[in-house]
């Protein structure tokens, strides 16, 4: 649906040149969501403004839908725009329009006929969950009614892609959880490809299918959401993990213990399996857990623990062997003493 090729953004200020993307190559297929996840600076707005050409690309190309963006003329960008839907973090609504009004702008601009408009406005309400707030201001609504009237402008004209620019930072965690239980909602009934920048790894895992974390203008890794959970190559992807998913043990703890400090990873069906106890059964080792638990990435279990391994260093080596060929991952934190 969307292809990204060799995509760089260089800003011309006055204090010279900034790399705000660096020679991006992406793809993100139909029917996804994908997330791009990074600090402050990383990247990800400029990427983001670039795929509908906001920010025009200094060098590379981005194809959505089959269509070259960089290739089109001004009249086929604005068609080719009305397909690729955008909310925002601060939802740009027009605080002199009512609800009503600002979801029609939309319909307007795209110069459908004013005999559809308020039937077209009417069922967008009803999917946002917002009928009984069509002639209120902006003013009126909370942020997370703000950003439902921001979905409905977005998906006015039948995009085929929705952009979210941080659609949720400016949110409290249950209203951020519903909005993105309705971006589910629109991926599944509507079949639009969404695609969602954000440094909040918890979006991430609530919802996208699959991901890309930048840091400097680059994408540093990239993959399904499961498996970089799973098996993070980056440290900057660990880091971003164990903001939701810690892995800290308690310096009181770390002292007690004198074995060999490992961690496992099980995934889906694994997790529930007793390798711990069959290793423990064929080798001559003792096994404690210290700290886990099994997360749950878009309804897949991935359970991620820490144990403290005693014995002889030769038998918990073959118990190492073995949990890494049943695991999806086995790794020492620190060698017993
Ligand atoms: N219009 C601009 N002019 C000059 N530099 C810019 C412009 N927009 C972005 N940049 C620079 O490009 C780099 C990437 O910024 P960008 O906003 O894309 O990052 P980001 O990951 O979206 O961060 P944030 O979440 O803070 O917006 C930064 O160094 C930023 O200062």
């Amino acid at each position: 649906m969307i292809t990204i090729n060799n995509l760089s953004k260089v800003y011309r200020t006055k204090k010279g040149e900034i790399k705000g993307v660096d020679n991006v190559s992406l793809t993100i297929n139909e029917g996804e969501i994908y997330g791009i996840v990074g600090y402050s600076g990383a990247g990800k707005s400029s990427l983001v403004r670039c795929i509908n050409l906001l920010e025009r690309p200094t060098t590379g190309n981005i194809t959505v839908d089959g269509v070259d963006l960089t290739t089109l003329k001004s009249e086929e960008l604005r068609q080719a725009r009305l397909r690729i839907g955008m909310i925002f973090q601060h939802f740009n609504l027009v605080s002199q329009k009512t609800v009503f009004e600002n979801i029609a702008f939309s319909l307007k601009a795209a110069r459908v006929p004013a005999s559809k408009i308020n039937d077209r406005v009417e069922q967008l309400l009803e999917m946002v969950g917002l009928s009984d707030k069509r002639d209120v201001y902006p003013g009126q609504l909370s942020g997370g009614q703000k950003q439902r009237v921001g979905i409905a402008r977005a998906l006015a004209n039948n995009p085929k892609v929705l952009l979210c620019d941080e659609a949720t930072s400016a949110l409290d965690p249950t209203t951020t959880k519903s909005i993105l239980k309705l971006l589910k909602k629109i991926n599944r009934e509507l079949n639009i490809t969404i695609v969602l920048i954000t440094h909040e790894m918890d979006v991430v895992k609530e919802i996208c299918h699959r991901m890309a974390i930048m840091q400097g203008g680059r994408v540093v890794e990239e993959g399904k959401v499961y498996d970089i959970f799973a098996s993070p190559k980056e440290e900057l992807t660990r880091e971003f993990i164990e903001s939701v998913i810690s892995f800290e043990l308690p310096e009181t703890i770390l002292k007690k213990v004198s074995g060999t400090l490992v961690k496992v990873v099980f995934k889906g069906e694994v997790a529930g399996e007793s390798v711990v106890s069959d290793t423990i059964q064929k080798f001559a080792i003792n096994g404690n857990f210290l700290h886990g638990s099994i997360d749950y990435i878009q309804e897949q279990p991935l359970g991620i623990f820490v144990m403290e391994l005693t014995g002889g260093k030769a038998e918990i080596k073959k118990a190492l062997d073995y949990i890494g060929k049943r695991t999806a991952l086995v790794e020492v934190i620190r060698h017993g003493v």
